[in-house]
Order: structure tokens, then sequence, then C-alpha cells
């Protein structure tokens, strides 16, 4: 039976209010999107199907450290579960991956800790990490696997954003897919923070993003007006140049004629060269 989806909708946000939230997160979420008993029983039912689909083989798990640790605990404890006539033994093993900086893959996927992946040359490897967003760790993870000699892989996710990757990737088993927004809490982070907590939830800063968004398309509006305001008065200001300046040049031209007329008491009219514009 083909696995069913559990799509989470874009605008899906329940209250930080309604949930048990650790003191020192006060004020730094904006939204729960999904809580820890949902992720509890979509796990185990993960776990199952999991197992459907490898059926009893020996089976290597590989936890993509740090942001899928709680994930992973979880999906051992399930699938230990769902494995328990199992006759071939799972085991488990760890590696470190890091590319993000802030809220954005930097694109350097850096593997921590490859040594210990030689042991998993020849093994039916199901590969567990949080989050696959563009796609980039996932897919060096697995090209570095191959590399290595493993027999068979998979992916087990956490969370599948709906997001265009950059690199696409088989994501074999999913626990949600979720929209595109930055999330924190249950292994996962922004800046080492929140991986503590229990629920999965929106930062502030998808908040402050958002205001800051709209802030600076509000600016760019009035960058706008206040630009066509100048356009208009630098006209003019470029008439009034002109006016004063034709004034000086008849002050002048008057003052000229006055001096002469003083000089020699005979009205001449005589042109005067115009002060430049620049001058003005
Ligand atoms: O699909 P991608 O865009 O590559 O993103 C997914 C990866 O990003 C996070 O790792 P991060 O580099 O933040 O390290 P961490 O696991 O230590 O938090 C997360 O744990 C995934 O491994
Ligand atoms: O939305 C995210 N949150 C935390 N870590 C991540 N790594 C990729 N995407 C995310």
């Amino acid at each position: 039976m083909a696995q069913a989806r559990v799509v989470i909708p874009d605008d899906f946000e329940l209250p930080v209010g309604a949930f048990d939230i650790p003191r020192c997160y006060d004020g730094d979420l904006s939204a729960v999107v999904i809580s820890e008993g949902m992720i509890k029983d979509r796990v185990r039912r993960l776990a199952k199907d999991i197992h459907q689909t490898i059926g009893d083989e020996p089976l290597a798990l590989l936890c993509v450290l740090k942001g899928s640790y709680k994930f992973f605990t979880a999906l051992v404890d399930e699938l230990s579960n769902a494995r328990y006539n199992c006759p071939e033994p799972m085991t488990v093993d760890f590696i470190r991956v890091r590319s993000y900086e802030d809220q954005a893959s930097t694109g350097k996927i850096e593997i921590m800790g490859m040594s210990n992946l030689n042991e998993l040359k020849d093994k039916n490897v199901l590969v567990v990490d949080d989050i696959s967003d563009t796609g980039r760790t996932l897919d060096k993870l697995l090209k570095t696997l191959i590399e290595t000699g493993v027999k068979k892989t998979w992916t087990a996710l956490l969370l599948s954003k709906k997001v265009k990757r950059f690199v696409e990737v088989a994501e074999d088993f999913v626990a949600f897919d979720i929209p595109d927004k930055f999330i924190v809490g249950y292994g996962l982070d922004y800046n080492q923070k929140f991986r503590d907590l229990n629920h999965i939830c929106m930062d502030d800063t998808n908040l402050k993003a958002n205001n800051i968004q709209s802030k600076s398309a509000f600016l760019d509006e009035q960058l706008k007006v206040l630009n066509e305001e100048k356009k208009a008065l630098d006209q003019i200001l470029q008439s009034l140049r002109h006016q004063k300046w034709a004034l000086a040049t008849e002050h002048e031209r008057l003052l000229t004629l006055q001096q002469h007329q003083d000089q020699t008491g005979v009205s001449v009219i005589k042109l005067e060269e115009k002060p430049s514009l620049t001058s003005l």
C-alpha cells in the first residue's frame, strides 16, 4: 500500500500560548506548527512503513547530526518495536554534516566523522535526517555513501519542505511535508538555539522577516513618491534659476546703462555680457 503523506497546510499555525514552552524561549516563537504528540504518533507509523518496505533485512541506521538527534532516537525506538520478531540486527551510526548559517544554506556541505563510514561498506543503510530543504545535504551524503560502497540506501526524513529542491534526492520515508518557512525545535536550530524544544515551531524571525519585507516594500513606495516629487521640484528650481538669471541680467544691464548716463549725461542703450547661468 502506498504511504500516505501528511501535508501541513501553508497557513497552519497553533498559538504558542496553548503549549508548554520553556521560559528561555519566551517571545522567541510565533507559532507551533507540529506538536510533540503528533510527531510521536507519526514516527510510530513511519517506523511500521519502513519495516514493511525494507523487510527483515540487516539494517544500519545512520543519524545525520546534529539536527536529527531527537527524530533518530524516536525512530530507533519505534523501529526496534516494529522489528521485534526480526532475526536480523539493526545497528546505529552517527555522522555530522553542516552547511547552514543563520537561515540559509551556505552550499558548502561539511561532512565530519568520515572515518566510520567505511564500517557501512556492503550494508543496507537508512539515512535519517531531520529535514530536506535545498536537498544539498542528502545529495552529498548519498553520493559519499555510494563511493564508500554501501549495498543499498534509503532516506527517512522527519520533514520535507515544500520548496523547489536545488538537487532532487530520493525521499523514501517522510513524516511531514511542511510549508516553505524556517522552522525550529525537535532538533532543528537557528544558530544552535531551539534544538531542545519539544515541538516544531516557527521562530519569530519569520515574523520579523515578513515585517522587514513589508516595511521595505512600503519604503520603496515612499522612495518612488519622493523621487517623483524631487523631479518636479528640480524642474521648478531650474525654471526659478532661469528667471533669476534673466532678472540679474536685466538688473546688470540697467546698472551699466545708468553708469554710462551718469558719466556722459547721454542716454545710450548698451548691451552688456550676461552673467553665466552656473554662477547664479
Ligand atoms: O536540504 P538542505 O538545504 O541541505 O538542508 C538540510 C540540512 O540542514 C540542516 O543541517 P545544518 O547544516 O543546519 O546542520 P545541523 O544538523 O547541525 O543543524 C538539517 O539538519 C539538514 O541536515
Ligand atoms: O527550516 C529549517 N530550520 C532549521 N534548520 C534547517 N535546515 C534546513 N532548513 C531548516
